[in-house]
């Protein structure tokens, strides 16, 4: 059991569920949208952005060919993404849910093991879409799916099959953290109180994203805060960029569904080679 100094993200994680909870009591949904690309652009992103960094690393990028042909492949991953939301929305959208319950699993996977993340990770989003599922199709519909009512049919399940394998896995690690248990279980208090966005912002900017940064800074040597910033700015400012310049693509949609693409479909971008560049760099990790 856990018994040392706790992480940044352990005492986080509460604040940004109170936070959400003020927020979420603003009237109308623009309080809602504002706080998505705020807390998203400053919070979440920047632990996406230490993967230049991560690369440098642990794919030795020492020379100029070899980082380019890294930012290259990691565009064209993310490219290739786009394109298959374009064509299959209803598909990339299941898919991005599951991978997506793959990635947040790795935040316990090193304790409870890859099944017991994966669990974590159904339990995360299971919540949300079974609770409040009348505010989560629309959401799913403003993504391009055409069978959100699919995707939402399927919550229960994954809850389901995500607790079962969630409490086996924290049953049986002998290594399991108290937040193990915490947090899944403040989740679900979130997800009884909050809009599903505000739900999503607690748990991505206050949790995964501090404790991800805390891990990949400290195995990067990055101890100060001014050394992350210079590390991360690059990198965030060049996302930036690249999120304006997917807006005139965009242009003729409600400005809801226009916000609500460019965050999800941009981060279901992003996830897949910053997923790769994880399970490369890893177990490479001292833990
Ligand atoms: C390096 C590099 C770069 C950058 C990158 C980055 C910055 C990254 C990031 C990354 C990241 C940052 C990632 C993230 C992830 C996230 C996620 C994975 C999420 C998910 C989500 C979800 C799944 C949701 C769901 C939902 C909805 C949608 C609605 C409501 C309900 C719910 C919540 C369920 C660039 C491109 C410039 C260039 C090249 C290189
Ligand atoms: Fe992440």
């Amino acid at each position: 059991m856990e018994t040392s100094a706790r992480p940044p993200a352990f005492w986080l994680f509460p604040i940004g569920l109170l936070l959400s909870l003020g927020f979420s009591a603003l009237p109308g949904q623009w309080p809602l949208y504002i706080v998505l690309v705020l807390s998203t652009a400053i919070l979440g992103l920047p632990h996406g952005s230490l993967d230049t960094a991560v690369a440098r690393r642990h794919l030795r990028l020492h020379s100029m060919p070899r980082l380019i042909a890294f930012l290259g492949g990691y565009m064209a991953l993310s490219t290739v993404v786009i394109a298959i939301w374009w064509q299959a929305p209803n598909a990339a959208l299941g898919a991005f849910l599951l991978y997506s319950a793959v990635h947040f699993g790795d935040d316990v996977a090193h304790r409870l093991g890859r099944l017991g993340g994966v669990g974590y990770g159904l339990w995360i989003l299971g919540l949300p879409v079974t609770l409040h599922p009348q505010k989560v199709q629309p959401l799913f519909e403003m993504l391009g799916a055409t069978r959100a009512d699919l995707l939402v049919a399927a919550g229960p399940w994954a809850l389901g099959l995500g607790g079962a394998i969630l409490l086996a896995a924290l049953a049986l690690s002998p290594n399991r953290a108290t937040s193990d248990w915490r947090d899944p279980l403040l989740l679900v208090v979130g997800a009884a109180l909050l809009h599903p966005l505000a739900y999503f912002i607690a748990y991505w900017c206050f949790l995964h994203s501090p404790r991800h940064l805390e891990l990949a800074a400290r195995d990067l040597g990055l101890d100060s805060w001014r050394e992350r910033l210079r590390a991360v700015a690059p990198t965030t400012l060049a996302t930036y960029a690249l999120a304006l310049a997917a807006l005139p693509f965009l242009i003729g949609m409600p400005s809801d569904a226009i916000l609500m693409r460019i965050i999800f479909i941009g981060l279901a971008a992003l996830t897949v080679p910053h997923m790769i560049l994880e399970f490369i760099a890893s177990p490479r990790r001292a833990e």
